[in-house]
C-alpha cells in the first residue's frame, strides 16, 4: 500500500487548451494518506471519473505528477500501479463461474490454490453470493454481476488502493446499505486506501472518514462529514451537503456586523474583512423561528417525518428553517440565527474572522 500524492495535477481533454474552462481537472495538489477511506463527492461532470482514471493509469494527465509513496508513476502503466478499480457497471467474464470470476485477479498473480479458495469464500460471504459460486455469470442479474465486480475489486490484499466509481448505482437500495457497511468493515480489517466516487452525499458521508468535495474540476474542500456540515469552505459545499442545503444571503460586511439588503443588521460576534460578493451562510438547522429577530415571510411548510422544513423568505431571498414537529408557530414570525453558526463568504469562499475574533 502507498500514500498517493497528486502534484500540480491538471487535465484537459483538448489537445490545445486555451484557458481554465478547457480543463476537466484544474490544477490540483492533494495527498491521499495510506490506508484512508475517502469519498470523492461532487455533481455530475465535475471531474471525479477523470481523477480516478488518472490515479489508476487509464488516463495520462496533461500536467503534473502522481507519486505512489516516493515513486513517480505518472507514466507507469496500469499493471504496474497495483490498483483495483470497480466501475459503475459490471465488468465480469460471462463464461466463467462466480468463483472463477472472483478468483481471477489472484490466479493471475500466481497465488496458491488454498489461499485463493479461502479468500474467495470469504469475499463471497461478504457480498452474499456463497450459494452461487458454481453458477456461470451469464444469465445473472445486473445486480448480482455488480456484486461480483465489487468482490473482484476487493479480493486482493496487496493492492495500493481500491477505487470505486459509483459502484452501487445498479444495486437495489437495501443491498446498497449492506454493501456499504461491508466495505467499511473491510476497510477497518485490511486498511486498504479506498477512494469511493459518488454524487450521493449519504453514500459519501456514511462511507468515508474524509470526504473530498469537487466542484467544476476543483477540490473545494476535504474534511470529515462534521467539518463539511459545520464549516463549509465553499458555498458549493454548503449547498451540496445537508438537506436542505445551507442558506446564503447577500450582505454587506462591516467589521463585526452584516447588513442585509433590507437594512437588517446581524451581529457576527467577530470582525471580518471580506471583499467581492459577500454573503452570510447559515444552515437551516441553526435558524430558529421566534417572536423576535429578523422578520421572515413563510411561504410553505413541509412535513418530512421527524421535523418540518419551513420554506421562508428573508431579505428578499429564499430561506429554509428546520423546525421540530411539535414546536409552535410564532404569530408574528421572525428568525433567530445562532451567532456561532454563521459563516461569512466572499466570492463563494469562507472567510476566517480577523485575528482575535472568535466566530
Ligand atoms: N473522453 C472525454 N473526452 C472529452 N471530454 C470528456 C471526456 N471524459 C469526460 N469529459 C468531460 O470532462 C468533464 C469531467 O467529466 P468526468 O466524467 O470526469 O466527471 P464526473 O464527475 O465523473 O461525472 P459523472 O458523475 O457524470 O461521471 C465533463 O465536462 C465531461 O464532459
Amino acid at each position: 500500500m502507498a500514500r498517493i500524492t497528486l502534484e500540480n495535477l491538471a487535465h484537459s481533454y483538448s489537445p490545445h487548451p486555451k484557458g481554465d474552462q478547457d480543463f476537466a481537472l484544474k490544477r490540483l495538489n492533494h495527498v491521499w494518506q495510506d490506508g484512508g477511506a475517502y469519498a470523492l463527492l461532487g455533481a455530475s461532470g465535475c471531474g471525479k471519473t477523470t481523477l480516478l482514471n488518472i490515479i489508476s493509469g487509464l488516463l495520462r494527465p496533461s500536467q503534473g505528477r502522481i507519486l505512489f509513496g516516493e515513486r513517480d508513476v505518472t507514466d507507469a502503466p496500469t499493471t504496474e500501479r497495483n490498483i483495483a478499480q470497480v466501475f459503475q457497471f459490471p465488468v465480469v467474464y460471462d463464461t466463467m463461474t462466480v468463483r472463477e470470476n472472483l478468483a481471477f485477479p489472484l490466479r493471475n498473480r500466481g497465488k496458491e490454490p488454498a489461499y485463493i479458495a479461502e479468500r474467495v469464500d470469504r469475499i463471497a460471504r461478504m457480498i452474499g453470493m456463497e450459494e452461487m459460486l458454481t453458477r456461470r455469470a451469464r444469465g445473472l442479474t445486473a445486480d448480482a454481476k455488480q456484486k461480483i465486480s465489487l468482490g473482484r475489486g476487493m479480493v486482493r490484499e496487496d493492492v495500493n488502493a481500491i477505487l470505486f466509481d459509483e459502484p452501487l448505482t445498479v444495486i437495489d437500495p437495501q443491498m446498497k446499505w449492506e454493501l456499504r457497511t461491508q466495505l467499511r468493515q473491510l476497510h477497518r480489517e485490511f486498511g486498504h486506501t479506498m477512494i469511493y466516487v459518488t454524487h450521493d452525499q449519504t453514500e459519501a458521508l456514511t462511507f468515508a472518514q474524509q470526504v473530498v468535495v469537487m466542484h467544476e474540476g476543483r477540490v473545494v474542500q476535504m474534511g470529515t462529514p462534521a467539518e463539511l456540515f459545520e464549516t463549509p469552505a465553499h458555498s458549493f459545499v454548503g449547498y451540496f451537503i445537508g438537506s436542505p442545503g445551507m442558506n446564503f444571503i447577500d450582505a454587506r460586511i462591516d467589521g463585526d456586523r452584516a447588513i442585509l439588503p433590507g437594512g437588517q443588521v446581524v451581529e457576527l460576534g467577530a470582525r471580518y474583512a471580506a471583499n467581492g460578493r459577500t454573503q452570510i451562510g447559515i444552515r437551516p438547522e441553526y435558524a430558529h423561528l421566534s417572536e423576535t429577530g429578523l422578520p421572515v415571510t413563510i411561504r410553505r411548510i413541509e412535513d418530512v417525518g421527524r421535523h418540518r422544513i419551513v420554506r421562508a423568505e428573508l431579505a428578499g431571498a429564499a430561506f429554509n428553517i428546520t423546525m421540530p414537529e411539535d414546536a409552535p408557530m410564532p404569530a408574528d414570525p421572525h428568525v433567530h440565527l445562532m451567532p456561532g453558526k454563521l459563516g461569512i463568504y466572499a466570492d463563494d469562499w469562507r472567510v476566517a474572522p480577523e485575528a482575535g475574533g472568535n466566530a
